[in-house]
């Protein structure tokens, strides 16, 4: 499907949901309740109910401390609620470690560790594979199957570092890419286990400005395909073009949720911004000044 078909397609889905926040969507991919996280004497996430809409780009933003890394944490597994529920594609996944809730079809994206710069792009992208204990026991048990499977994970991974255009770079250490290369490599990677909900954390921060567009075409692409995508962005330019539909946290709740139009305007949003040193919704991002060379 074109950009502006699942664009179109998005903005259809989403006609007549009301902007307010905890609104329920049509045809919710996730759905969370209840969803709480303390650090001490400090209320992380209270989430009273969230929902997002299917084959649609949401952007989750708020100012800095609202809560947005913390809330991706808990949806996938990498962090444990105090309280709350969530199910993906209906099935509950509280108590599910990070592997098993990618095994269900919705991953998050990392920055890359120290860790895994020191690897080639191609070992990033086979780490990123899915079921790699049970391939080691397959491996013992059956070296043909192992070999077979391996070879299937190579494939795809060369066809997905074609599409983000680092095959050239397959064997190039992951720690030499450029900040926006880096980015392509991070989104790569989470599509290894053929997800249908990518959760993107701060896709365009330390992207030099030439780059941005190649990205938002990558992230609009995702969406082309039939995919949800949820992301963290600072970059007001950036959430505010590409996005159906925007969820606003602040002190860790979910203080508006709407259409980038109704958001641009929307007092609540604009008290929880002044004041802080973040971009005021509407106005510039600060991509240009995160932005790194690229090398
Ligand atoms: N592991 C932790 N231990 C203690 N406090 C934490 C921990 N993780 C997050 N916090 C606190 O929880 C609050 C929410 O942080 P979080 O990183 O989720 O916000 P954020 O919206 O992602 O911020 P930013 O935009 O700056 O990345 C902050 O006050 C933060 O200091």
């Amino acid at each position: 499907m074109s950009s502006e078909a699942s664009a179109a397609q998005a903005a259809d889905r989403m006609a007549g949901v009301e902007p307010v926040p905890g609104v329920p969507k049509p045809d919710p991919i996730l759905k969370a309740t209840g969803v709480r996280r303390t650090f001490g004497g400090l209320t992380a996430v209270d989430v009273e109910h969230l929902e997002v809409q299917r084959g649609t780009i949401t952007a989750l933003i708020g100012p800095n401390g609202a809560g947005k890394s913390t809330l991706f944490n808990l949806l996938t597994g990498f962090d444990r609620v105090d309280a709350g529920e969530w199910s993906f594609e209906g099935r509950r996944l509280n108590g599910l470690g990070g592997h098993r809730v990618a095994r269900q079809g919705m991953v998050r994206t990392f920055q890359l560790t120290k860790a895994l710069t020191r690897l080639t792009v191609l070992d990033n992208m086979l780490l990123a594979a899915p079921g790699q204990v049970g391939e080691r026991f397959l491996g013992a048990l059956y070296p043909p199957a192992w070999r077979r499977q391996e070879a299937v994970q190579r494939e795809r991974a060369m066809d997905l570092l074609r599409r983000f255009k680092l095959d050239a770079k397959k064997d190039d250490l992951a720690g030499s890419l450029s900040g926006g290369q880096r980015k392509l490599l991070e989104m790569a990677r989470s599509l290894m286990v053929n997800p249908s909900m990518v959760m993107l954390d701060e896709p365009m921060a330390g992207v030099n400005p030439a780059l941005v567009q190649s990205l938002l075409g990558h992230i609009t692409a995702l969406r082309d395909e039939g995919m949800t995508v949820l992301f963290v962005e600072h970059d007001m330019d950036v959430i505010m073009g590409i996005s159906d539909w925007i969820v606003v946290l602040a002190q860790g709740q979910v203080i508006a949720e709407g259409r980038p139009e109704d958001i641009r305007s929307d007092e609540r949003v604009i008290d929880a911004y002044l004041g802080t040193q973040h971009d005021e919704p509407g106005r510039g991002g600060e991509a240009a000044r995160d932005a790194e060379e690229e090398a």
